[in-house]
């Protein structure tokens, strides 16, 4: 058993109770050799004379995580054999601490995930302390739970709240937990230790029930109640998520332990698990969790050993739509902050903006009337520079204008101290060429937010060549304390996520001048797992939108672009998208979106513009032609920021798709699903369309190489082009 995979430690104090510690930072998570050493301890404190309770705990404040998700990805690619079925959810949990014949009590602080929360319920009791977080989130990796959570929970807080923690995956948090029956008491953490092993004696003492969480019935639904709420959860999971099958596996399960007893649905349980961790969902979504976690490690940056600067006063310059989701963002994270503007009209327009945003928490619930007042007190007005003399970082975020931007940073130069960051939010403008009038290239980075940029989780950082690597370890430290997931980027036109979104734009365009249907092109990509279809995208954007950053790549990347007339020509007639109640679709008073046959006149006159002719071919793709000839081209562009070395590795564009795009996470990113189908594939799909259609489907030699070779899109073998 190597020390670094994790260990368990028994200690058993005067009062005879073991202290039984799971040791595996930084959460603690359960790797078989924790597991194993758990079974061991457990089976000592059971055999020892000297103990007569077990208190069950997590060091350094954390209960655990849950089983270790990289041994996931270590059991799809069979470098190591799992144990067989049920061997912790029956032979451990259930048969040695559930079935114990001294009391086991969970001493919860911190986390308590998945695998961990089922470690605690397989004990006679829980503590917790008000702040720990206890919840199976086991489906936001295409699985569900396997240490005996489908059964365990349910009977301690009723099927409705188990199924409800279960499908959303949040946790709950000590009071809540208590509330609903997960835990037994909430203590003060420096009361935890002491708490749970007095209450494992009372438990021996008979002061306190002895209960044994897969053989309690009382919060279980009586059964025609519980089938109903079953089959209502199972009915708005084929709604939420049709394209997914874990979770009405889960409920099969549940439904299972409810119908025939707790052992019988921990056999179930057991077996379903097992199938489901070889699910391409779960191979996609375990991908992508640490893709997640591994857009901060940037190399040549976070392995130098910097440590991020403090960073308390921000200054945002233009409270606009995105400045005021800006700020929104900062003061909910407790950061200060300034919001400039020209005049007090725009001044008040936007610090309103930012109340507005904040008041729709506290209509939700999520925030109190004084939690308003607090964060809102955060936020100060200013129509000058003089205020910015002791901030940490500036964030520019005025409108798409070069020589403004040029005079801004000119000035921020004089007011700012030299320590200060010069951020700007701008998502089309070289960054050499807004600082080009200072002498702080070093400090100039771009913090490229999406809209709305409080609730958008995606924060591309882009740097120069110039821009110090201190300055990008600050901006992630900012975004990870505002809960951004930031990706580092390089410099170009679009950056990646806008780099990607406009050929998914321009192949809709192409495939319908030539006689795809744009309803059934919308449809067909929603059921791929898209939130929503290019053309609805289009309308909520709006065309003034579509046509600015659409005429950015034109200028930028002629060769690749397909030139339709098609959305212009409908703005000229005032469709400009959902704001005008009219774009590729009609919208009524409630914002339902309706086709219209009306679009077919627009059509026609942009065939006639752009000379495309109909090809009877694209007139009846099927779903999956549709989603490829969309997406492909998508993939080609990825390929090329690749290339020039944009973004240093593929998952980090899978991230962006994902929380840029709107990209399903299940299907593990643009370039994991890429490569699930293959370079080459995909390469010899492009070549056969640029043929017929025309330079916008060229693969790139990016993509061509790796399909000479048969090599995975991701595996980037020679350094990138970089232009970092
Ligand atoms: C059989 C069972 O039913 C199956 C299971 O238990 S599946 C696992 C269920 N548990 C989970 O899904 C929890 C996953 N983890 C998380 O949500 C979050 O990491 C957390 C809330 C625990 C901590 O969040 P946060 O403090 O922001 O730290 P975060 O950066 O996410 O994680 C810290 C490190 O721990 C790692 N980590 C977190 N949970 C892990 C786990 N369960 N297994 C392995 N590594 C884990 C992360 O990869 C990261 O590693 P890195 O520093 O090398 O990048």
């Amino acid at each position: 058993m190597s020390s670094s995979s994790g260990r368990t430690t028994l200690d058993v104090g005067a009062d005879g109770v073991a202290i039984i510690t799971i040791i595996n930072p930084p959460v603690n998570s359960l790797s078989f050799d924790v597991l194993y050493s758990l079974k061991d301890s457990c089976e000592q404190a059971l055999s020892r004379q000297d103990v007569k309770a077990a208190v069950i705990t997590g060091a350094k404040g954390k209960f655990s995580g849950g089983f270790d998700i990289s041994a996931f990805t270590k059991i799809q690619n069979k470098s190591i054999q799992p144990p067989k079925p049920g061997f912790v959810s029956l032979e451990i949990l259930s048969d040695v601490v559930a079935a114990a014949r001294k009391p086991f009590v969970a001493a919860v602080d911190g986390l308590a995930l998945g695998g961990g929360l089922e470690v605690a319920m397989a004990c006679h009791a829980r503590i917790s302390t008000p702040t720990a977080q206890l919840g199976l989130p086991e489906l936001q990796l295409g699985i569900i739970p396997g240490f005996g959570g489908t059964q365990a929970l349910p009977r301690l807080v009723g099927i409705a709240k188990a199924l409800e923690m279960m499908l959303t995956s949040k946790p709950v948090k000590g009071e809540e937990a208590l509330n609903v029956g997960l835990v037994d008491a909430i203590v003060p953490p420096n009361e935890l230790l002491n708490t749970a092993r007095r209450w494992a004696l009372d438990i021996l003492e008979l002061k306190k029930p002895w209960v044994i969480s897969y053989y309690k019935t009382d919060k279980l639904e009586p059964l025609g109640e519980a089938r109903e709420i079953l089959k209502f959860a199972r009915a708005q999971t084929r709604k939420r998520a049709p394209n997914l099958m874990h979770p009405l596996v889960c409920i099969d399960v549940i439904e299972e332990g409810v119908v025939s007893g707790a052992r019988a649905g921990l056999w179930k349980e057991a077996e379903a698990f097992q199938s489901l961790l070889e699910s391409d969902t779960c191979k996609s979504l375990v991908h992508f969790f640490f893709a997640q976690r591994g857009t901060t490690k940037v190399p040549g940056v976070s392995d130098r050993g910097l440590k991020p600067r403090s960073v308390k006063k921000v200054a945002i310059l233009g409270g606009g739509l995105m400045g005021s989701g800006i700020a929104t963002a900062l003061i909910l994270a407790n950061y200060q902050v300034i919001l400039k503007e020209i005049n007090d009209k725009f001044l008040q327009a936007g610090i309103d903006r930012v109340k507005a945003n904040l008041k729709t928490r506290v209509k939700k619930g999520q925030m109190s009337p004084e939690k308003f007042e607090k964060t809102i007190a955060l936020l100060k007005g200013s129509l000058d520079y003089e205020s910015f003399r002791d901030v940490d970082m500036v964030i520019e975020a005025v409108i798409e204008n070069v020589s403004l931007k040029q005079q801004i940073f000119s000035d921020l130069e004089k007011f700012c101290p030299p320590h200060c960051i010069l951020a700007s939010n701008t998502s089309t403008i070289d960054l050499n060429l807004i600082g080009e009038k200072t002498r702080s290239h070093d400090r100039i980075i771009g913090a490229h937010f999406f809209s709305p940029a409080h609730v958008m989780p995606l924060l591309e950082i882009v740097r120069t060549p110039k821009t110090s690597p201190q300055v990008i370890v600050d901006l992630l430290d900012v975004g990870k304390k505002i809960r951004k997931t930031p990706v580092v980027v390089g410099n170009c036109t679009g950056f990646a996520v806008n780099r990607m979104f406009f050929p998914y734009t321009q192949a809709a365009l192409l495939l319908v001048e030539r006689g795809t249907d744009i309803y059934k092109i919308d449809k067909a990509i929603t059921k791929f797992g898209m939130p929503i279809g290019p053309f609805r995208l289009c309308d909520l954007v709006g065309f003034g939108v579509a046509i600015a950053t659409g005429g950015q790549f034109v200028l930028n990347f002629p060769e690749r672009t397909y030139k339709s007339m098609l959305i212009p020509l409908m703005q000229e007639d005032k469709r400009a998208g959902e704001t005008t109640r009219r774009g590729f679709y009609v919208y009524d008073d409630k914002r339902r979106a309706n086709p219209d046959p009306e679009i077919k006149k627009y059509i026609e006159k942009a065939k006639e513009m752009s000379g495309a002719a109909i090809d009877p071919k694209l007139t009846k793709l099927s779903d999956k032609d549709i989603v490829e000839m969309i997406f492909f081209p998508v993939v080609n562009e990825a390929c090329r920021v690749l290339d020039e070395g944009i973004a240093v590795k593929a998952a980090d564009l899978d991230v962006s798709a994902v929380m840029g795009m709107g990209f399903p996470p299940y299907r593990g990113g643009l370039i994991f699903w890429a490569d699930t189908l293959g370079s080459k594939y995909i390469c010899s799909r492009l070549e056969e369309w640029s043929n017929s259609y025309g330079g916008f489907f060229k693969p790139c030699s990016y993509l061509a190489e790796r399909a000479a070779k048969g090599a995975p899109l991701s595996q980037m073998t020679s350094p990138a082009k970089s232009r970092l």
